[in-house]
């Protein structure tokens, strides 16, 4: 989850990297002080004209007028966002330093997170760092190992197969497909099904529902903030009494898992994750993790948080990151046809699991190039907790460091034709001379998604499983989609195709693997992603 409200106030808060001195708008890399080895001034962004004369604001037109700064200033530059100011980051090096290399000089105590706490509570993406986060995460990490991950795989194909199933019937071929819809709701019964096991039933049902209105409203709030979620407006009240549902219904789970049947198998958590059969799921997985330092658990009501926060964090990234893959191949039948042609190869008719998402490079290049243009959460931010230094510029301590990865993604300095869509800028060759923290759209360090495995996996077999039942074609006089910045990225107006069988295509409909077949550790990687090309991988977690 990440993302910035537009908001109404305030009215004008000081800027810490003012303070450096008189900061006229000027060019990277031009000193603020004569004196060698002075800090070099941040120059403040304005709106910047662009070649068809206009000048976007960031008010009106987010990415444009980032896009355009960052022609302009390049690196680094400020400007007072809704009246906040922020520091704005382009380099790679500059934001690997403030999410890694320098992380203990930054948190999260900035507004965009301050704003949903009241929702997300202290689940790990709105808390702002500090002992408790630590903690949390240390306990939370091993539930989203790749290896527990390759265990809920099945489930994911298994799911998938039941919305093409589902299409059968809903879609006579070349029928208009709302697959933005379409793919949020399978997000949300992965997602469910993951965390609450494969008999995901009523409790499940309602728990979705809750969730779609919470989601529904805070998306709302996050467009015009005002006033803050504390005050008992209509929508907020229904806000708290969706979260009190979904709080219900987790505490439905954890009693039902907690009874001595469903609880045997969690004993050892590891043990059989995910395996049909074994009712043992994500939330087994939490509610059973063990602090390794201070040999303690986690408290139901921290449960709750950590279980909503999951939630928010799986469903519009994936959802987007699976409508943009396929508006693209619509738009690109050459890539379809190669991705095709893939699929046909390797699968010969059966459903993907685990052990194809290695067999499938290009699927794979296809995932990593749709998360490169179309980022979904495509922006975050952090507060200098002390005084930093970035490439000769002087942050103190206070200021907002803002950190876009569509803006970054797009750097022509990094990325050859960087508005094309080409999977195969991601093969090891062409991948080897990239700066490695150009491309993060998982973020960075000790707070990257911890469910990114979970996004990877998921979104190669989506992919798979789709394309290899279905091709798509764009609607006579559809016009362009563009990218619409709110809290995620989505595609603008959503994405509409018309859906068409593969003819010979089958791979449908029967049950996915036992999850009892060796795959155990889901054909890992050496760094433990599942992927072909493990040493090229050009994210950076660390
Ligand atoms: C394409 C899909 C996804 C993308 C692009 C994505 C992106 C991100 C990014 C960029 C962050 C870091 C934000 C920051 O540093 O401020 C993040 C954090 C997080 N994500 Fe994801 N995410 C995706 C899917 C998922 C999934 C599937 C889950 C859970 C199953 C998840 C759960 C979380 C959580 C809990 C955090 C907070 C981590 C922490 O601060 O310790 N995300 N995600």
């Amino acid at each position: 989850m990440s993302g910035l409200p537009p908001r109404p106030s305030p009215q004008s808060a000081p800027d810490p990297a003012a303070a450096t001195g008189p900061q006229p708008s000027r060019a990277p890399g031009t000193a603020a002080a004569d004196e060698p080895g002075a800090p070099r001034a941040i120059p403040v962004a304005r709106p910047v004209k662009g070649p068809d004369g206009s000048r976007p604001r960031f008010s009106s037109d987010q990415i444009g007028f980032l896009e355009r700064a960052a022609a302009e200033y390049g690196d680094i530059f400020r400007f007072r966002l809704f009246g906040m100011p922020v520091i704005v980051l382009n380099n790679p090096d500059h934001i690997h330093q403030v999410l890694v290399g320098n992380r203990h000089k930054y948190d999260k105590e900035v507004l965009l997170y301050k704003l949903v706490r009241p929702v997300l509570r202290n689940g790990l993406i709105t808390n702002p760092g500090g002992e408790l986060y630590m903690r949390q995460r240390r306990m939370m990490q091993p539930a989203f190992r790749p290896a527990v991950v390759a265990r809920f795989a099945d489930g994911m194909t298994d799911e998938t197969n039941s919305m093409l199933d589902r299409w059968r019937d809903r879609y006579r071929p070349g029928q208009v497909a709302d697959l933005s819809a379409e793919f949020s709701e399978l997000t949300l019964h992965i997602v469910t099904r993951t965390l609450f096991s494969a008999q995901v039933g009523e409790t499940a049902r309602r728990f979705a529902e809750a969730f779609t209105e919470t989601n529904d409203i805070l998306g709302r709030f996050f467009r015009f903030p005002f006033p803050p979620l504390s005050v008992p407006t209509p929508a907020h009240r229904r806000l708290r009494r969706a979260i009190r549902r979904m709080d219900d219904c987790v505490s439905a789970f954890i009693e039902r898992s907690s009874t001595p049947a469903n609880a045997a198998d969690s004993a050892v958590p590891d043990a059989g994750a995910g395996k049909p059969g074994h009712g043992i799921d994500l939330l087994h997985l939490l509610m059973n993790a063990v602090d390794e330092e201070d040999g303690g658990g986690m408290d139901f009501e921290q449960l709750h948080h950590e279980v909503l926060n999951i939630v928010v964090g799986a469903y519009e990234t994936t959802t987007n990151a699976m409508a943009w893959a396929f508006q693209v191949l619509a738009e690109r039948p050459d890539i379809e046809a190669r991705l095709h042609e893939e699929i046909d190869t390797v699968l010969d008719g059966r459903p993907p699991g685990m052990d194809d998402l290695r067999r499938t490079p290009y699927a794979r290049r296809v995932v990593e190039e749709t998360l490169r243009m179309y980022s979904p959460a495509w922006q975050f931010m952090r507060r200098a907790r002390e005084e930093d230094m970035l490439g000769g510029h002087r942050i103190p301590a206070g200021s907002n460091i803002y950190i876009n990865s569509y803006i970054l993604h797009r750097r022509p300095e990094y990325w050859e034709d960087p508005d094309v869509f080409d999977p195969d800028r991601f093969t090891p060759e062409r991948s080897k001379d990239r700066n490695r923290h150009a491309y993060m759209p998982f973020g960075a360090g000790e707070r990257i998604c911890i469910g990114q495995h979970f996004a990877l996996v998921e979104l190669q077999l989506v992919l798979l499983a789709i394309a290899q039942r279905y091709r798509f074609t764009l609607p006579p006089g559809q016009p362009p989609v563009r990218p619409r910045p709110l809290t995620t990225l989505h595609p603008g107006g959503g994405v509409h195709l018309e859906v068409r069988p593969r003819s010979g295509a089958t791979g449908g409909t029967p049950p996915a693997h036992d999850g009892h077949d060796g795959h155990g550790d889901g054909g890992e990687g050496q760094d433990g992603r599942p992927g072909p090309e493990p040493d090229t991988d050009p994210r950076s977690a660390s």
